[in-house]
């Protein structure tokens, strides 16, 4: 299959459900677990320190040092499984990355909450492609109040071996999620792949 795109209003986001099998996704989500230095950061939150609800891992070419929340990544150098997971998300998707974030959510008691992923260092329109293997999650878009008429909330199931892609206006116009869920689920490892300029 290939990516196809997903009718959102004021957003450019395409899915491609089989992007690697799942004999692919499996190896590769067993070989990730256990080879990347998991860390587990802690965040601000209404003024408060706390531990986020999910194990992070951050790669690139040096010098993409990436902000957020208070944190400054500095990236690990390549594994050579996500270089070359790198080169098949840039040829399937025809845009450029130089770094990776790996959120590790072990459990469906981890989540993400809503952002946007719209720091300055990625540009007026982000263009960001994520990789899920392992559990089923649901992932979940908001409309930020700047579009009228406001249109409704949407989900999409992110699979194993699943590649979905955010650009053009999508970071400018919705927030995303990861909710938590009471299913019991296994672990989930998800890559965003982001161009820091
Ligand atoms: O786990 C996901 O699917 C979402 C991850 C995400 O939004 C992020 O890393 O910014
Ligand atoms: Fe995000």
């Amino acid at each position: 299959m290939a990516l196809l795109p997903v009718h959102l209003p004021a957003a450019e986001l395409l899915f491609d459900a089989d992007f690697l099998s799942e004999p692919a996704a499996e190896a590769l989500l067993t070989q990730l677990t256990a080879t990347v230095p998991w860390r587990h950061e802690p965040i601000r939150l209404f003024g408060k320190e706390v531990l986020q609800p999910r194990l992070t891992g951050w790669y690139g070419d040096a010098g993409a040092t990436y902000r957020y929340s208070g944190l400054t990544l500095e990236p690990l150098p390549w594994l050579p499984a996500l270089h070359a997971l790198r080169r098949q998300v840039e040829a399937a998707t025809g845009s450029r990355f130089n770094s990776v974030l790996l959120n590790l959510y072990r459990t469906g008691q981890d989540s993400m909450g809503y952002h946007a992923d719209d720091e300055p260092e990625l540009g007026p329109e982000p263009v960001i492609a994520s990789v899920t293997l392992g559990a089923t999650r649901t992932f979940r878009l908001r409309p930020r109040p700047v579009l009228q008429p406001v249109p409704a909330a949407f989900s999409l199931a992110l699979t194993t071996g699943s590649l979905l892609l955010m650009r053009g206006p999508t970071q400018r116009n919705w927030l995303h999620a990861l909710p938590k869920t009471a299913r019991p689920v296994g672990p989930r490892l998800n890559l965003t792949f982001r161009l820091v300029k």
